[in-house]
């Protein structure tokens, strides 16, 4: 994908380059022009390079059914899937399984050149412990023509705080993992910008969770995103948060600005 702040910059670059100038000047503007056009051309190939999968093999999805799932985690799995299978028309469906990654590029540095070792062994925070079933074990469900998503969370017991009972930190963690991810989907790049949790009961180690997370309002780069956790029959209030979200461009995240 083209970030269109790149495509803009250019853009502007060359409408200038035509603007109340001498022959020369316009030569030479121009020829800065074609280097420009040349070298966002690479960074367009580079980006979109990398916005492939950068390996070989095809990434696991970890938020497929493994042995750890306890049945609870199983049926609320197969109830939402089956939201996904509607027969027919794929753009007619409204819930989509998201894939699940423990990485999601391989150049993301935050601004700070990383060695190829710190590289390498970069994991997404919520997928970082091999021991299925020990963490952060969750599937989300997106639901993009509504503006939510419900995201299934086993907590494991390597997440304790408070004893038996999950850290709030954790559940910190995936409220803000399920929330960016549905403003992300529905935007592109999102950073948190704020985070708002209310605890009202706590969450037993190893217990089942429903987080029910909805776009609130758009505010041209800001988006406001409501999350709920609940119980899986809904019937138990366990969190209730509020974030905003702000888009940003690919070079943000790179910690370049196009
Ligand atoms: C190829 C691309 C790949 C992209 C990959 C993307 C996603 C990965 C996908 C999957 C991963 C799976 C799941 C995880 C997903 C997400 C969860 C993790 C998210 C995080 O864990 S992320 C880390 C924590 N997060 C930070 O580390 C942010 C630090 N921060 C900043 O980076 C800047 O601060 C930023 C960018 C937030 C804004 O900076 P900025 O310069 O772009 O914009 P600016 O400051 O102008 O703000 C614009 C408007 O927002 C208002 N505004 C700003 N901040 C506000 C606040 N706190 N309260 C109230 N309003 C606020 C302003 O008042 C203005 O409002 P207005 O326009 O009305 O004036």
């Amino acid at each position: 994908m083209i970030p269109r702040s790149l495509l803009f910059g250019r853009g502007l670059a060359l409408s200038h380059a035509f603007s109340n100038q001498n022959a020369s000047t316009v030569h030479q503007q121009l020829s800065m022009t074609a280097w420009n056009l040349r070298s966002s051309l690479r960074n367009i190939r580079t980006l979109s390079l990398m916005s492939l999968w950068p390996f070989n093999v095809k990434p696991r999805d970890f938020s497929l059914p493994n042995a750890s799932w306890r049945p609870e985690m199983s049926k609320a799995y197969e109830y939402y899937n089956a939201l996904c299978e509607i027969e027919g028309d794929e753009k007619r469906r409204l819930w989509r399984k998201l894939p699940s990654y423990n990485r999601v590029l391989k150049y993301t540095t935050g601004g700070v050149y990383l060695s190829k070792i710190i590289q390498s062994k970069a994991r997404l925070f919520t997928r970082n412990i091999k021991e299925p079933g020990a963490a952060f074990e969750y599937v989300v469900f997106m639901n993009k023509q509504e503006k939510r998503c419900v995201c299934v969370f086993q907590a494991g017991h390597l997440l304790e705080g408070p004893p038996g009972h999950v850290h709030g930190g954790a559940v910190a963690t995936m409220i803000d993992s399920v929330m960016g991810t549905l403003a992300g989907y529905m935007s592109g790049p999102v950073m948190t910008a704020n985070l708002n949790i209310n605890y009202r009961s706590p969450i037993p180690l190893g217990s089942v969770v429903l987080l029910h997370s909805a776009l609130d309002r758009v505010e041209g780069r800001k988006f406001f995103v409501t999350c709920r956790v609940t119980s899986t029959d809904e019937s138990k209030l366990h969190t209730e948060a509020t974030a905003l979200f702000v888009s940003v461009n690919v070079g943000h995240l790179f910690g370049t600005r196009f």
